[in-house]
């Protein structure tokens, strides 16, 4: 498979911290790919470095065929990248349905004049969106909840929301920041099912967990980082067994096998 994502010699600094150190990572287009490490490991530095949410303080991220170093993550969003956040972000006081057509409005551009007059293009497009809209609530289980204002939900609803509203802006690639995390078994099994059927579709993933059973379960590459720096990376089989993962991650005398989790 193709790469649809790179990072070659990534840094990121904060002050004394060398929180991502010469990181080379390749995301393979139509892949799951996870990227597991310990507490303060890397990863969501990493990602944020991806993303546009950080500036890396050196290295280089391409993304498509195009160098994306430094952009913002308002115009990635454009060009098919997308995340979510370890701490869900919703809008709380806008319906679930407003908040979705926020995320898919943020990409179309009318011009002010169309959207005063609501032009015939305008209302057609409001129509198309809402129809869209729903359609993604209703994949992701949230249809019924539409018209709440996304504040009621819970944090498991809210997780699946915020993954609605970045499928609305036709990604190619999602980076998911812990999706499985402070979420029940119910949505666990919701999201994991979600993961699978999109990516069967198509949609290219990269997913930072700390359930690594699920990581091993869903992912086809599982990139390992430590201290700020790739570790290892390979099919999941052969990066559960590693012993450096097994030592870095886990403790000399566990196995990645062994460690509990909620994943069911
Ligand atoms: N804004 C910041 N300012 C200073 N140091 C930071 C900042 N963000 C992250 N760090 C440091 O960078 C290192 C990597 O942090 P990061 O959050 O990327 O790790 P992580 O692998 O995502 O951890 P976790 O699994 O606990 O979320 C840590 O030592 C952290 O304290």
């Amino acid at each position: 498979m193709t790469a649809i994502l790179t990072t070659h010699g990534l840094c990121k600094n904060y002050r004394g911290i060398k929180a991502v150190q010469d990181a080379d990572l390749s995301v393979a287009r139509g892949g799951i790919t996870g990227l597991i490490g310990p507490n303060g490991s890397g990863k969501s530095t990493t990602i944020d470095c991806i993303t546009g949410f950080t500036r890396p303080s050196s290295g280089k991220v391409s993304y498509d065929g195009q160098d994306i170093t430094g952009s913002p993550s308002y115009g990635l969003a454009g060009i098919g990248l997308v995340r979510t956040f370890q701490n869900v972000r919703v809008y709380e006081r806008l319906s679930v349905m407003d908040n979705l057509i926020v995320a898919s409005q943020s990409l179309r551009a009318h011009g002010w004049l169309p959207l005063m007059l609501r032009s015939t293009a305008v209302k057609a497009d409001e129509k198309a969106i809402m129809q869209e809209a729903l359609s993604f609530l209703e994949l992701v289980g949230m249809a019924h909840y539409a018209g709440a204002p996304a504040g009621i939900l819970s944090y498991g609803q809210r997780k699946l929301v915020a993954l609605a509203a970045c499928l609305i802006t036709h990604p190619k690639l999602i980076v998911l920041d812990e999706p499985l995390a402070g979420v029940n078994p119910t949505i666990i099994r919701k999201i994991s099912g979600l993961i699978e059927t999109l990516n069967e579709q198509g949609l290219t993933f990269l997913i930072v967990e700390h359930n690594v059973d699920f990581i091993m379960r869903h992912c086809d590459h599982v990139i390992v980082m430590e201290q700020g720096k790739k570790l290892t990376e390979g099919k999941p089989e052969d990066v559960r067994r590693d012993e450096r993962v097994l030592e870095a991650y886990l403790g000399k005398r566990v196995g990645l096998e062994t460690k509990g989790t909620a994943y069911a």
